[in-house]
């Protein structure tokens, strides 16, 4: 069943399209992710769905309900991360619990919630005393003390350190146990690549790609890369005719190609018959990364670097 239904959402700003045309559609306990470069239009995008915007054109239903219209309502379905200057910063950890929970007519116990979230030692500490890994939890307790079916969190790992970053992915995963749909805003692609069921790629206001981590990686061009350092020197002509040769790189002496099984089967079989060795060869599959680089990447133009396969 869909909890967020988003059908050809329009939202312009100065007479610019930032977001033109989005539509997608989140699954009951599934983790969605959205992703794209700076200024693509994602936060527009959510803050639609919190009702935080008004769309100009286009429809947002959250369990069926519309986000503007039945604001109260779709609150106490939804929890939403609160961006840090929203907080007081002298609002201790306690009181900030207690008044978000008063909010919502069926709160959470936000003792549990808060012990959870490791923050039980934290519960007398002013807001502007925490770490920002601490803010960062604060921040999803907030989002759920009220029981919400769906949470949005934007950004949330953003300038923590790599163990925050991995404890927090852990609560994400935790919350998804819990049944609590999530909605994940970011940049990071191996974040994305981890948690997300399903990843809407949107690029200038649209949205360019929408699948499963594994299958935007399989879309890539440059789906297998092949790296090793030849014997002899290659004939750089003989290496532009591969097939479905997506890039190639030298440094130091050794060859990177990237394209797809079809590319290596037949580098491997060139360097045979030139007699040529291949010293540490390794052969990788791609990842998010650079099918997020292939998918949002306007200066492509070879309309068969870009095709989906299957
Ligand atoms: N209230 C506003 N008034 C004018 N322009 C806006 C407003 N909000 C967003 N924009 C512009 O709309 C575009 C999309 O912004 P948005 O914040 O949705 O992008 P984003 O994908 O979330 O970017 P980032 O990853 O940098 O946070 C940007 O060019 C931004 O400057």
């Amino acid at each position: 069943m869909s909890v967020i239904e988003v059908t050809d959402l329009r939202k312009s700003y100065g007479g610019r399209a930032v977001v033109d045309g989005v539509s997608f559609s989140v699954e009951e306990g599934e983790i969605f992710g959205v992703l794209g470069p700076n200024g693509a239009g994602k936060t527009t995008t959510v803050e639609c769905v919190e009702g935080l915007r008004v769309p100009d054109a286009g429809r947002v239903r959250v369990t069926g309900l519309d986000p503007v219209a039945d604001h109260d309502r779709v609150s106490r379905v939804l929890g939403a991360q609160l961006q840090e200057g929203r907080l007081q910063e002298k609002l201790i950890v306690r009181e900030a619990l207690q008044l978000y929970a008063s909010f919502y007519p069926d709160p959470a116990d936000w003792r549990p919630l808060a012990e959870r979230l490791g923050l039980a030692e934290r519960l007398g500490t002013r807001f502007g005393k925490l770490s920002g890994g601490q803010k960062q939890r604060l921040f999803i307790a907030l989002a759920l003390v009220g029981n919400p079916r769906i949470v949005v969190l934007d950004e949330l790992t953003t300038g923590l350190d790599p163990r925050a970053r991995r404890d927090t992915w852990q609560l994400i995963e935790d919350i998804r146990a819990n049944g609590v749909t999530v909605l994940l805003v970011t940049h990071f692609m191996e974040e994305a690549q981890r948690l997300c069921d399903r990843i809407a790629v949107i690029d200038q206001g649209r949205v360019a790609a929408l699948d499963t981590p594994a299958g935007l990686i399989r879309r890539s061009a440059r789906a297998t890369v092949i790296t090793f350092t030849p014997s002899e020197p290659l004939d750089e002509t003989e290496i532009g005719a591969l097939p479905e040769l997506a890039s190639v790189e030298h440094k130091d002496g050794r060859i990177t190609l990237a394209g797809s099984d079809e590319t290596v089967n037949a580098v491997i079989t060139l360097l045979a018959r030139r007699r040529i060795t291949a010293h540490q060869l390794r052969v990788s599959d791609a990842t998010l990364d650079d099918a997020f680089l292939d998918l949002t990447d306007t200066t492509v133009t070879d309309p068969s670097m870009t095709e989906s396969t299957p």
